[in-house]
């Protein structure tokens, strides 16, 4: 029971930090065991997948609006309802009990008779829960789905609504992860094995090679698999930006906004160690991880260097990678942080960024090289509108067809981009393009 409050409260102190800072540091369950820590991240990404149908329950059963609750309380009662709704395992009393506890200790026990009095409301009228029943139908959708009203907004009008609520839904649903095996390090047959005597169902992906879809990652993480540099945890749609760019042995290639690292690992591992990797990337703490990563995975030919994209001077490279700095609307369901971190004026200021950064990269492509431009949006303006732009500027680079590398699936009807969905494809949502410098 302790470990199990440890858990809850340790994931409300994440939670209210998010509200306050927004920040989503998981450091605050460093002290805890590897399942429980594993549990804090479930308890926070479920919550915030589920954050404004909890807030409107809360106003249903409360006399205090949420608008009007400080972040302890309002995310005390955000877990306690998620507790007794969507965890099977935890009975009502429980869910109660462990919230007032909670709440006794973090903010005294008024506020703890006040979250009693909330639950018990809640659990009286729990077979018969009040749906939300606004006239504004963004908002309606909005609450149903927990997304922001403006995301809902556009993705209504774009998608339809049909469409728009199955990518919500998968948005809303635990994803399923990919491993990919290190070639540097085992061999594929090898790395099956293991996976079947660690108990860990699997499936080879038929997309690319040395893809394995799996539930869970834990068992990874415990038998320190990703610490020795065995196999790397990336969504297959991650992995398609390398594959087009399809970095040979002996290259010169930069990684460009590469932190923390998964692209770089896994253009290491193409070009078998190989050549020269120069990984580039504007934050110093992100590059720390690369370069522990480069270790682990034995990623010999990756040379980091830190700076600013628009400023650093590299010259020319034969292949260049431009995963650019997005809103992340592709991976929310791993990212469930994201959607209340995201506004139109985000998307706005990513896109300007994201051309400028293009142009820059383009700068540093050599006669004949190759630029992919990558982003794990789902937003046009992101994507597909940017290299619009870019080829409207720039006549020495054109747009080369992906069938060779990608399956037909996941290709624009020319064949010359992929866009990946969470609710069609069952990965996170990634886009991109190859570019051949051609004069
Ligand atoms: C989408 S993430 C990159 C993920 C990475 N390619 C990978 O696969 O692990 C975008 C990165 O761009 C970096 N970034 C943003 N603006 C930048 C700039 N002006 N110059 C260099 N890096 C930048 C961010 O620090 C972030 O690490």
């Amino acid at each position: 029971m302790e470990t199990e409050i440890s858990e809850r409260s340790v994931s409300i102190d994440i939670l209210i930090e998010f509200d306050e800072k927004q920040i989503l540091d998981f450091a605050h369950a460093n002290d805890l065991e590897t399942r429980e820590r594993a549990q804090v991240r479930e308890y926070v990404q479920n919550i915030l997948r589920k954050r404004s149908y909890l807030d409107f329950l809360i106003d249903e059963f409360s006399s205090v609006s949420v608008a009007e609750m400080k972040p302890g309380l309002k995310n005390i009662l955000r877990l306690a309802i998620y507790d007794m709704l969507f965890m099977d395992s935890t009975p009502d009393y429980a869910a109660i009990n462990e919230a007032v506890e909670i709440a006794k200790m973090k903010l005294g026990s008024k506020t703890g008779d006040l979250v009693n009095a909330i639950m018990r409301n809640l659990q009286r009228d729990r077979d018969k829960l009040p749906k939300p029943a606004y006239k504004d139908r963004n908002k309606l959708v909005a609450t149903s789905f927990s997304h922001p009203e403006w995301m809902v907004a556009r993705w209504r009008e774009r998608f339809g609504e049909r469409e728009a609520f199955k990518l919500m839904q998968a948005n809303n649903s635990r994803p399923h992860y990919y491993v990919r095996v290190n070639s540097l390090r085992t061999k594929p047959e090898n790395f099956e094995l293991r996976m079947e005597k660690m108990d860990v169902d699997f499936e080879a992906s038929d997309w690319l090679p040395y893809y394995y879809k799996v539930d869970s990652v834990q068992s990874f993480i415990e038998k320190g698999l990703l610490a020795k540099g065995i196999c790397l945890v990336q969504d297959i749609a991650a992995g398609f930006a390398p594959t087009i760019l399809d970095p040979q042995p002996g290259e010169k290639v930069f990684d460009l906004c590469a932190a923390p690292g998964t692209k770089s690992i896994m253009m290491s591992d193409l070009m078998q160690g190989e050549g020269e990797i120069t990984s580039v990337d504007i934050s110093s703490e992100r590059l720390k991880m690369l370069a522990e990563s480069a270790l682990n995975y034995g990623a010999e030919n990756i040379k980091i260097k830190g700076g600013d994209v628009l400023e650093v001077s590299l010259g020319l490279a034969d292949a260049v990678l431009l995963d650019a700095p997005c809103t992340g609307t592709g991976v929310l369901s791993k990212r469930a942080d994201l959607r209340w971190r995201r506004d139109e004026e985000g998307l706005k200021k990513a896109a300007a960024l994201q051309e400028e950064l293009l142009e820059e990269a383009a700068n540093m492509v050599k006669r004949g090289g190759r630029l992919v431009y990558s982003t794990c949006s789902l937003e046009p303006e992101e994507n597909m509108e940017q290299i619009e732009k870019f080829l409207s500027k720039m006549d020495n680079f054109e747009l080369e067809p992906l069938e060779d590398y990608l399956p037909e699936e996941v290709l624009a009807e020319d064949g010359k981009s992929y866009q990946t969905f969470p609710h069609t494809h069952g990965c996170d949502g990634h886009f991109g393009v190859l570019l051949k410098r051609v004069k």
